[in-house]
């Protein structure tokens, strides 16, 4: 099934979930920073359960030594104080209200942006292994169920427990047979009450799983990608019945979580009156006996609901406890994956580089979970790329030409072997510096749902407007976005779906072209252009490697041709190098990929040399 499954996940693990003394104590650290407002919300805890116990023993005491013997100024001045008391406790109870979830927010709101921050940190692979929708799921839905789990956990707990003290303490201060009469009762809605928790959690598990599924769809539905997919196999009915379903089994599920338990709440409420009928039965007999004075009886019934529901909620606690723990389980499991990829420590400026780049004996493997031996996808690569050349890789489809070139801006590391760009070992250097050196234009480049002028700048935020406009003029685009209705004001719509696929080519070598790099990476188009915007494109990129060492996963013939070494790859081995005449005569992998993809694009390689080469003098 697509989506969800991570909720699934959680909603088994919590089933199994127990104790862990390692994630309560972790979880605890995030409150640290906050122990002074936690300490204030715990003193106003302690002021408002002693502030609601008190008006019970002055009711008592306004009976007892009030009403029964007739003291009109005793009932009067404790008539005030039970005013008084209302009021300050009020008082008291909105600040602590307003601290606790000052606190829980703050520590929210740590949550999510260590988790954001942790996962910036992480390579490509991460997210290649992950689904979107459930990590999104993790920094927001998850950290939000925290949240609840927080405040109903630590902080109920810690208020429940007070009140209950307080209204024990109170209620044996003032008789306790009574007060052990009135716990008789405690089993008969307590552990009804335990069950219907767990009952409801594990609806609410379902409830999330059905959420996040729901969320899935309609994240995907909702993208041009997902739309276009849809469409084009008109499958919109189909998945309208797939919504639909989800969508009605969570109604089921959400009316269930409603009715579940109304039975036992029967038999609860049954037995929170059997309380006070004990106490008024017991009470009374004592009261007739001279045992007890009468305001005790109504103190106590009134101190039983001060008892009674705070228990029910102690009662929830393991409940609370367990999905609280299932959750940061979860959290914890993102922060704990390690980056692929570490920081290193030697910082160069950007552009500070010739642009040599040496690959010595690279192995690589994807890591993938669960396989202890992964299969090398890159095998003893060795290269040496002068500074301003331009290297082409060729190769079958799989034959880890992507792979290769990621790893020359680290988005994952070799297994073995070393990447130097000039005399620096790529690792040694800060990914910030590694990075500022190189440039890249990615197959299908990405923009951000903004302004074409915003998602220039997003390559080099200092730039001016004559950067660049300048920038896009070199890479044959300007013309374009000024014969726009907005300009370079023009949202370019998510994805940069607004333009066409040359255009996003050609605004992505500006991009990169801001930059001005030394080295320059690029994985070509496949798709075919039309000439026009075939030799727009080349002469961008003819502007973009200008004087600039490249590796181009190539597509183009142009490309082949130009190409001061060509790579051929297959099974992640290089199986030939040289210049494109050379190659056709000694490999016949490249003679086939030649006559399967570059001679396809209709021009014979010898009369296109001359158009390239005027293009490359330019
Ligand atoms: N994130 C990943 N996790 C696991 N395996 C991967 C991952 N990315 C790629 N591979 C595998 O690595 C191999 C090389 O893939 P790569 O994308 O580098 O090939 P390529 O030569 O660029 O192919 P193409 O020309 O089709 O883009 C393939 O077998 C692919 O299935």
């Amino acid at each position: 099934m697509r989506g969800g499954s991570g909720r699934w996940e959680m909603r088994e693990l919590a089933k199994q979930e127990h104790f862990d003394w390692n994630i309560i104590r972790r979880a605890c650290t995030a409150f640290v920073p906050y122990w002074k407002k936690a300490i204030m919300v715990s003193l106003l805890l302690l002021a408002t359960s002693a502030g609601g116990a008190l008006p019970a023993w002055l009711t008592q005491q306004i009976i007892d030594d009030g009403i029964l013997k007739g003291q009109v100024s005793v009932v009067i001045s404790l008539t005030i104080t039970l005013i008084l008391i209302a009021f300050v406790t009020g008082l008291l109870g909105v600040a602590q209200t307003w601290l606790s979830n000052a606190v829980a927010q703050d520590v929210m709101a740590d949550y999510r942006l260590t988790l954001f921050s942790h996962i910036q940190r992480q390579t490509v692979n991460f997210f290649a292994t992950r689904q979107a929708g459930d990590l999104v799921s993790s920094v927001m839905n998850d950290v939000t169920a925290i949240q609840n789990v927080v405040t109903s956990t630590l902080m109920g707990f810690s208020s429940n427990v007070l009140v209950i003290l307080t209204t024990l303490g109170l209620m044996f201060e003032m008789n306790w047979k009574m007060t052990l009469l009135s716990l008789v009762v405690v089993p008969g809605f307590v552990i009804p009450t335990q069950r219907v928790g767990g009952v409801r959690q594990r609806l609410q598990g379902e409830i999330q799983q059905k959420l996040s599924t729901l969320t899935v769809q309609l994240s995907e539905q909702f993208g041009v990608s997902g739309a276009l997919l849809t469409r084009i196999f008109s499958r919109e009915s189909e998945e309208i019945r797939k919504f639909s379903g989800v969508n009605q089994e969570l109604r089921n599920l959400q009316v269930r979580q409603t009715l579940v338990g109304r039975w036992l709440f029967m038999w609860i409420g049954m037995f929170s009156s059997i309380g006070p009928a004990l106490l008024w039965g017991y009470g009374g007999w004592l009261v007739i006996h001279q045992q007890m004075a009468l305001g005790t009886i109504v103190a106590f019934t009134s101190l039983l609901s001060r008892l009674y529901g705070p228990l029910s909620q102690l009662a929830q606690l393991q409940v609370n406890l367990l999905s609280s723990i299932a959750l940061f389980r979860r959290i914890f499991a993102i922060l704990d994956v390690e980056p692929d990829v570490k920081d290193g420590t030697t910082s160069i400026p950007d552009g500070n580089v010739d642009g040599r780049i040496r690959i010595e004996n690279v192995t690589f493997a994807y890591r993938t979970e669960g396989t202890n031996k992964p299969t090398e996808v890159l095998r003893d690569i060795k290269l040496d790329i002068h500074p301003g050349q331009m290297v082409a890789l060729v190769g079958p489809s799989g034959a880890g030409k992507t792979t290769l070139l990621n790893l020359v801006p680290r988005f994952s590391d070799p297994l073995s072997g070393h990447i130097l760009i000039d005399e620096y070992e790529s690792k040694s250097l800060t990914l910030s510096s590694l990075r500022g050196q190189m440039g890249l234009v990615p197959q299908d480049p990405f923009f951000f749902h903004d302004t074409i002028y915003n998602n220039l700048l997003f390559a080099k935020p200092e730039a001016t407007r004559e950067e660049i406009e300048e920038a896009c003029r070199a890479a044959q685009i300007h013309g374009m976005i000024v014969g726009l209705p907005e300009g370079y004001d023009t949202v370019v719509g998510e994805r940069g779906y607004r333009l066409s696929g040359g255009e996003r080519q050609r605004l992505a070598i500006a991009r990169v072209l801001l930059r001005a790099p030394r080295i320059v990476l690029l994985d070509e188009a496949t798709s075919a252009l039309d000439t026009l915007v075939e030799r727009e494109i080349q002469e961008a990129l003819s502007v973009l490697m200008q004087g600039r060492t490249a590796i181009v996963i190539a597509h183009r013939l142009s490309t082949v041709l130009t190409a001061d070494k060509i790579v051929v790859l297959e099974h992640g081995r290089i199986i030939a190098e040289g210049k494109h005449h050379e190659l056709l005569e000694k490999s016949r992998l490249y003679r086939e990929l030649y006559e399967a993809q570059f001679s396809v694009q209709g021009t014979k390689p010898d009369d296109l040399r001359g158009t390239v080469e005027q293009v490359v003098q330019k």
